[in-house]
């Protein structure tokens, strides 16, 4: 590298082409980095990418340094007929990470909802069930091999009071299917990162403590667990345990384990209009998350649940809710949010 001061000299003296090392343009994503994380990042889905002007902002990657499927690559679209496998969805969101530089959160392996229905009601037996789910986890890890740097390999697996959530795979399985599904997503990517993936993990109570407790369970079993996503889908006003402090503690209940923590689906929603005061709270609340993953090492990135309110699925599962993202419906930034994550992640 050239120092600054020879490097300006040398371009006062019409030096041209002189190899002056350029600044990354400044961005969530950059400050994410600038702070020791490996991305700040958004999902996206298949029907948005036809939004040209949508698609401009999600490929600055001084934004958005990783962005993850919202569904192209669920059971229901991958794996739609028993042994049909169909990547095309999940290869146009692969393909434009790719293209873009952008790294690659792959969801999810595993989850009892978007599962097609020859899986919940095919009335498995439980080696026949085992022999099924390993065969969706590696046709299709190994499918994206070298492209994932994370798999949530099970999505939700756990009620709100920490008991097991009843889905086929926990009832013909039992819980043995989650380090099952680990094992066969190491064996077929053993690079990619594996992720246990939930919400309402974000604070410490019995869920957390049973998500740690699923950490446990796949290790004792033998198999590889790389790290556990919180997907943070928050309402303003109660972000978790509302302090930076609780959400590191809450965290690092995690990294004693020996995992990575990272924030998957962020979002922040309110009722609709959203008032000054809410959008003034929401930016807090955005830089508190934000603050939680700056201070643990091991919390690798944030990941924002698409980065507009135009293609948030938010106001389609909760009635009157939404304004849960830091750009509009219009696609406009809105700059107290904006600005509350960049500042959160540090000067840069
Ligand atoms: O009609 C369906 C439509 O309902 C579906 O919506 C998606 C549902 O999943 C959303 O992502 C999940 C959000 O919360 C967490 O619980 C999960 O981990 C995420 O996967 C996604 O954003 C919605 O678009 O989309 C397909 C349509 O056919």
């Amino acid at each position: 590298m050239i120092p600054t001061t020879i490097a300006l000299l040398l371009a006062a003296l019409g030096v041209t082409g002189s190899p002056v090392e350029p600044r990354a343009a400044d961005g969530l994503n950059t400050r994410a980095v600038a702070a020791g994380k490996q991305y700040f990042g958004s999902a996206t889905d298949n029907p948005e990418l036809s939004d040209t002007a949508y698609v401009a902002g999600l490929s600055n990657t001084a934004d958005f340094g990783q962005i993850t499927p919202g569904n192209s690559m669920k059971w229901d679209t991958i794996e739609p007929s028993r042994g049909t496998f169909s990547y095309t969805k999940g290869d146009a969101i692969a393909d434009l990470a790719a293209k873009n530089g952008q790294l690659l959160r792959c969801h999810t392996l595993v989850w009892y909802n978007q599962l097609p229905s020859w899986v919940t009601n095919g009335g498995f037996d439980n080696s026949t069930l085992i022999s099924i789910l390993k065969n969706h986890i590696t046709n299709e890890v190994t499918h994206y091999k070298g492209k994932c740097l994370h798999w949530d390999v099970v999505n939700e697996a756990l009620n709100d009071d920490g008991t097991y959530r009843t889905n086929v795979f926990y009832n013909t399985i039992g819980p043995a299917y989650i380090p099952i599904a680990f094992a066969a997503a190491a064996a077929a990517d053993p690079s990619a990162k594996l992720y246990y993936n939930d919400y309402n993990i974000e604070a410490a109570g019995s869920k957390s403590t049973a998500a740690q407790n699923i950490v446990k369970l796949v290790k004792a079993y033998g198999a590889k667990i790389d790290g556990v996503g919180m997907q943070a889908h928050l309402i303003v006003g109660s972000t978790g345990s509302e302090s930076v402090s609780a959400w590191t503690a809450n965290m690092n209940a995690f990294t004693a384990l020996g995992v990575d923590v990272a924030i998957t689906e962020l979002d922040i929603r309110t009722t609709t209009p959203a008032t000054a005061a809410a959008v003034t709270q929401q930016a807090k609340d955005y830089a508190t998350v934000i603050g939680g993953c700056k201070a643990v090492t091991r919390c690798v990135g944030v990941t924002i649940w698409d980065y507009t309110d135009k293609y948030s699925w938010i106001p389609s599962v909760f009635s009157g809710q939404g304004a849960a993202l830091p750009w509009d419906e219009n696609l406009v930034k809105k700059t107290e949010v904006y600005n509350a994550i960049l500042n959160a992640w540090g000067t840069g």
